[in-house]
C-alpha cells in the first residue's frame, strides 16, 4: 500500500492572534502536514507590520511554513467599498460575512488548491460536519452568524480546531506554553478589524457624514434634527432631537436621498416579516419552519420561510424590534445553521 498520501495537508489562516496560533499548534499535534497563511486584507496603516510579525513568530514556534498573500485590492473591492456604499445607502452593512465568503473562505481556498492542501482551517469558533455549520460550544464566542454566506461546496474541506473549546481555555493553554505566553496576553481584535474607533470616524474619510437633516414622525411632520443619516441604524434612540418629546424615540427608517430619518415609539419598531435577497442556503427545501437571527448576539426567533427566485419571504412568529436593512438574517435549526440572506425590506 502506498503511504505518501496518508498525511493530509492543512492550510491554516494565521492572523497573529491567539486563536489561530493555538489552532495551528493543535492541527500539528494531530499529525496534519500544516502550512500557514497570513493575508493582508485591509489597508489600516501599521497593522500588517505588527500582525504579520506575530503570525511569523507563531509559525516559527509551531514549526511550519508561513505564506503571505497581499489581498488588499480584493478586500477593498469585495468588503471595504460595499461597507461604505451600504452606509451611504442608509443601510447597515455586515463586512465580516462578506470577508468570510470572498477572502477567508474564498481566496484562501484558491491558495489552498495552489499548494495542494486538502483542508482549510481557521481559529473561528464554529463547528462543521462538512454539510452544515453548527454553533460553537462556547456560546459567548460563537461566530456562526458571520459564516452564513460561505459557499456550501467548500464545507467538506473546513476544519475548526476550536469549535468544541472555550476561549478561556485557549488563552490558558497559550499562557502555559513557554514561547506562546505573549499570544495569551495580547489584546482581543476589535469587532470589525479595519475600524479603529467608530465606524463614523472611518466613513468621514470617504463620504460626507456630518450633514444635518430633518427628523420626521410617522405622519411625515418635521419634529427635530439629526447629525447626518449615516450616524443611525434602525432602532437607535440617541443622537437626534425630537421637540417636546417625553418618551424615548427610536429610528424607524432612514431616507438616504433626502437625508431624513423617521422616528417613533418602541412599538412602532415591531417587525413581523422580512424579505431577504442573495440567499445562501445549506438546505434545498423551498418552504420550511425554523428560527432566525436578525442580528448578531440576539436570540433566534421562530419563523416560517418561503424561498422564491433567490429571495426568502420570512414570517416571524414573534415580533422583533429594530430590524435593519443590509444586515444578515441567519436561519438556525437549533444549533445547526441552515443558511441565510440579506435583509432587503421589513
Ligand atoms: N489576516 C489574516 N490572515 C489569515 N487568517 C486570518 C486573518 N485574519 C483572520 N484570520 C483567520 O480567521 C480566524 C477568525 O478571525 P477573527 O478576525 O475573528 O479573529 P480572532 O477570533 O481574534 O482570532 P485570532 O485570535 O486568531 O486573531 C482567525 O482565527 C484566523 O484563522
Amino acid at each position: 500500500m502506498k503511504k505518501e498520501n496518508l498525511v493530509k495537508k492543512v492550510l491554516v489562516g494565521m492572523s497573529g492572534g491567539v486563536d489561530s496560533t493555538v489552532s495551528a499548534l493543535l492541527l500539528k499535534e494531530q499529525g496534519y502536514d500544516v502550512e500557514g497563511l497570513y493575508m493582508k486584507l485591509h489597508s489600516k496603516p501599521g497593522y500588517h507590520e505588527i500582525n504579520q510579525a506575530r503570525a511569523q513568530k507563531a509559525a516559527d514556534f509551531v514549526g511550519i511554513k508561513l505564506h503571505v498573500l497581499d489581498l488588499q485590492d480584493t478586500f477593498n473591492r469585495e468588503v471595504f467599498q460595499p461597507f461604505i456604499d451600504t452606509y451611504a445607502e442608509g443601510k447597515t452593512p455586515n463586512p465580516c460575512a462578506l470577508c468570510n465568503r470572498s477572502l477567508k473562505f474564498g481566496e484562501m481556498v484558491k491558495f489552498a488548491d495552489k499548494i495542494g492542501a486538502d483542508y482549510i482551517a481557521t481559529g473561528h469558533y464554529i463547528k462543521t460536519d462538512g454539510k452544515y455549520f453548527y454553533e460553537a460550544d462556547d456560546d459567548t464566542k460563537d461566530q456562526s452568524y458571520f459564516l452564513f454566506y460561505v459557499d456550501r461546496t467548500i464545507l467538506p474541506r473546513l476544519l475548526f480546531p476550536l469549535g468544541e473549546r472555550k476561549k478561556s481555555d485557549i488563552k490558558k493553554l497559550a499562557a502555559s506554553i513557554e514561547g506562546l505566553e505573549s499570544f495569551a496576553s495580547q489584546g482581543e481584535s476589535s469587532e470589525i478589524c479595519f475600524v479603529d474607533t467608530t465606524y463614523t470616524d472611518l466613513l468621514k474619510d470617504y463620504v460626507e457624514v456630518d450633514k444635518m437633516g430633518e427628523v420626521l414622525d410617522k405622519d411625515g411632520n418635521v419634529v427635530g434634527e439629526h447629525k447626518g443619516y449615516m450616524h443611525y441604524t434602525i432602532g437607535k434612540r440617541k443622537g437626534f432631537t425630537v421637540r417636546g418629546a417625553h418618551d424615548p424615540h427610536y429610528v424607524l427608517s432612514i431616507d438616504a436621498e433626502k437625508n431624513r430619518i423617521v422616528v417613533g415609539k418602541k412599538e412602532d419598531l415591531a417587525c413581523s416579516s422580512v424579505v431577504l435577497n442573495n440567499l445562501n442556503l445549506y438546505t434545498d427545501e423551498k418552504e420550511f419552519d425554523t428560527t432566525v437571527k436578525l442580528r448578531y448576539r440576539t436570540r433566534a426567533v421562530p419563523c416560517h420561510v418561503k424561498v422564491k427566485e433567490n429571495k426568502a419571504y420570512v414570517t416571524l412568529k414573534e415580533s422583533v424590534f429594530g430590524v435593519a436593512t443590509g444586515q444578515a438574517a441567519v436561519f438556525y435549526d437549533d444549533k445547526k445553521l441552515i443558511g441565510g440572506g440579506w435583509i432587503e425590506e421589513n
